[in-house]
C-alpha cells in the first residue's frame, strides 16, 4: 500500500516525547476488533490512527476501511438522525495570562487596566452585558448559551472568594481588584446569574476556569461547582482537555491544570449533578500515542461518571497561534488525521454516545463527510465565534435551521433539533422556513 504523506505532525518528531505511536497490535486485528464490538486498547487505537504502526504515513484504503466501521457503528448506535442545538456563544472576556501556545483567543490582561490606553482588541462584559446578549437571543428562540472566558485576572467565584484574594498577601494567585480595570466582570456567580435568562441552559465553566475560580482556597471542585449550580449552572464544557498527557501539555499549555486536575474537576462536576462534555484539542506537537492515551483517559472517565453527553474533536486551528509562529508546528492536522480522530472516537469511546462534528473547525462540506466517518452531531447556531476567528479559522460565526435542514438532508440524514442533553429532540420534517421549538420563547420562527 503506498504511503502518501506523514501520519502525524513532524513538529511532534522532533520533540523528545516518551510515548511514541508504535505499538505490538496488528492494524487487521484491531480493525476486526472495531468490526466485532470489542472493547478497544490503546495500542488498537494507535494502529487505527496510524493505519498500521510499522508503516509510514496513512493508508488510504485502511483509512477508508476504519471510516467505513465507524460510521456502522454510528448507524448502530444512534441511526439516522443528526442532531443540533439552538446556542448562542456568550464569551465574557478575552482577558488571560495563562499563555497557551496553541490560543489567540486571548489578550494580556494589563492592556485592559484603566491606566492603559492600549487598543487590545478583545473585550471584556460586564454581567449586565451578558444579560442584555442572552435576553435578547432567548427572545428570538435560543435555548443554549455557552460561556467560555479567559482567565481575568479580576475574576473571583463569588464575593467569598473574593474577600479571600483581596486579604491575601500572596503574590501568586493571578488576581487584582476588578477597580484597576476598565471593566468589572463581577464575579463567575454573578455572570452564571445573569445569563439564567427565562430557564435558557447554562453550559459554562470549564474546568481550567474552575480551578481559577478556587485559586487561593482550599475548596474542592465539588465546592465550586456546587456553587456555580445553586447560581444556575446547568451543564459544563469539557474544553482545557487538550491532550490529556501531562508530556504534551507541558509543551503546549504550561500554565494549565494538569490531567489529573483537569479529571477531578470533571468527576467533580458529575458529582455535583452536571452534565459534561468532553474534547480534545488535537493536531499540533502531539503524536497518535497521545491521542490514544487522551480517548482511554475520557473513557475511563465516562465509565466512573456516566455524566458526558457527548465527545467533542477540536481540530487545531494554527494559522495565529504562537505554536505557528515560533515554528513549533508545520501547520494543523491533514484531513486524513481528522477524519481518523472522528471515527476511532466512535469506535473506542464505546460509552459516549454522541461525537461532535464542529463545523467551526471542519465547514460544512467537511463536517457532512465526518457525520458519515462516525459523528452524528452537527454542533450549534452559536450566532458568534471568537476563539477559531481569532485563530485564523474561516468557517463563519452562524448557522441558521434551514441550513442545517438542507446540510443533513443532503446526505440523506434526518435534521433534529436537540436539548443540550439531548434528551428532549424534534424531528425538523416540515417546509422551511424552519425555527427552533424547544427554548423558552422558541415557536418555530427563524432566528435571524
Ligand atoms: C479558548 S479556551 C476558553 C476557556 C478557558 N480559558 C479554558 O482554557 O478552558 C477554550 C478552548 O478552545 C480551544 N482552542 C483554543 N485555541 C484553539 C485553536 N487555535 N484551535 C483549536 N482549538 C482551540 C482549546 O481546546 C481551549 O481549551
Ligand atoms: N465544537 C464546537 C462547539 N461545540 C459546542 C456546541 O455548540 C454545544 O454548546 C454543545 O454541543 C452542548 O450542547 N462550540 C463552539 O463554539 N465551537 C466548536 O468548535
Ligand atoms: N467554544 C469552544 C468549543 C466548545 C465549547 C463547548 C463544548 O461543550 C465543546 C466545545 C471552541 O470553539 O473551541
Ligand atoms: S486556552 Fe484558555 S487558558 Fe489558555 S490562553 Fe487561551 S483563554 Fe487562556
Amino acid at each position: 500500500m503506498v504511503a502518501f504523506e506523514s501520519g502525524t505532525n513532524t513538529a511532534g518528531g522532533a520533540l523528545d516525547f516518551e510515548h511514541r505511536p508504535t505499538s505490538d497490535q496488528h492494524f487487521e486485528n484491531a480493525l476486526a476488533k472495531a468490526r466485532d464490538g470489542t472493547r478497544l486498547a490503546v495500542a488498537d487505537a494507535i494502529e487505527l490512527l496510524t493505519t498500521g504502526s510499522d508503516t509510514a504515513g496513512i493508508d488510504r484504503e485502511r483509512k477508508e476501511a476504519v471510516l467505513e466501521v465507524a460510521d456502522r457503528r454510528r448507524a448502530e448506535v444512534v441511526g439516522q438522525e443528526v442532531t443540533f442545538v439552538a446556542n448562542l456563544n456568550n464569551n465574557v472576556t478575552t482577558a488571560c495570562n495563562t499563555g497557551c501556545l496553541f490560543c489567540n483567543f486571548k489578550d494580556r490582561s494589563d492592556q485592559f487596566l484603566e491606566a492603559n490606553d492600549d487598543d487590545h482588541g478583545g473585550f471584556t462584559k460586564t454581567p449586565e452585558q451578558s444579560r442584555e446578549i442572552v435576553a435578547d437571543a432567548v427572545d428570538r428562540g435560543i435555548y443554549e448559551v455557552t460561556s467560555v472566558s479567559g482567565l481575568h485576572p479580576a475574576l473571583a467565584l463569588d464575593s467569598e472568594h473574593r474577600e479571600l484574594l483581596e486579604a491575601s498577601e500572596r503574590g501568586d494567585l493571578n488576581y487584582r481588584s476588578p477597580a484597576a480595570y476598565e471593566v468589572d466582570p463581577g464575579t463567575y456567580v454573578e455572570q452564571i446569574e445573569a445569563m439564567s435568562v427565562d430557564g435558557v441552559h447554562v453550559h459554562s465553566m470549564t474546568p481550567e476556569e474552575a480551578a481559577h475560580a478556587r485559586r487561593g482556597t482550599d475548596w474542592s471542585y465539588e465546592e465550586v461547582y456546587r456553587r456555580l449550580v445553586d447560581a444556575g449552572l446547568d451543564s459544563a464544557p469539557g474544553t482545557a482537555a487538550e491532550i490529556l498527557v501531562d508530556e504534551v501539555r507541558d509543551v503546549i499549555c504550561p500554565g494549565k491544570i494538569d490531567t489529573d486536575g483537569w479529571l477531578e474537576a470533571m468527576a467533580a462536576a458529575a458529582r455535583v449533578g452536571l452534565d459534561v462534555t468532553a474534547t480534545i484539542m488535537y493536531g499540533h506537537v502531539e503524536n497518535e500515542a497521545h491521542r490514544a492515551i487522551h480517548l482511554d483517559r475520557v473513557r475511563d472517565l465516562q465509565d466512573r461518571t456516566g455524566a458526558i453527553t457527548e465527545f467533542v474533536p477540536l481540530s487545531f486551528v494554527h494559522q495565529n497561534t504562537p505554536l505557528y509562529d515560533y515554528g513549533m508546528v508545520e501547520g494543523g492536522p491533514s484531513v486524513h488525521e481528522d477524519e481518523l480522530l472522528i471515527a476511532v472516537s466512535r469506535l473506542f469511546l464505546d460509552n459516549i454516545e454522541h461525537i461532535q462534528a464542529s463545523w467551526v473547525k471542519y465547514g460544512d462540506e467537511q463536517g457532512l463527510k465526518m457525520l458519515n466517518a462516525g459523528a452524528d452531531d452537527f454542533m450549534g447556531t452559536i450566532l458568534s465565534e471568537e476563539i477559531t476567528k481569532r485563530a485564523g479559522g474561516e468557517f463563519g460565526e452562524y448557522r441558521s435551521f434551514d441550513q442545517y435542514v438542507e446540510l443533513i438532508e443532503s446526505i440523506g440524514r434526518i435534521p433534529v433539533e436537540r436539548s443540550t442533553d439531548y434528551r428532549q429532540r424534534r424531528r425538523i420534517d416540515s417546509e422551511p422556513p424552519h425555527g427552533p421549538t424547544l427554548g423558552p420563547k422558541a415557536d418555530g420562527t427563524p432566528l435571524l
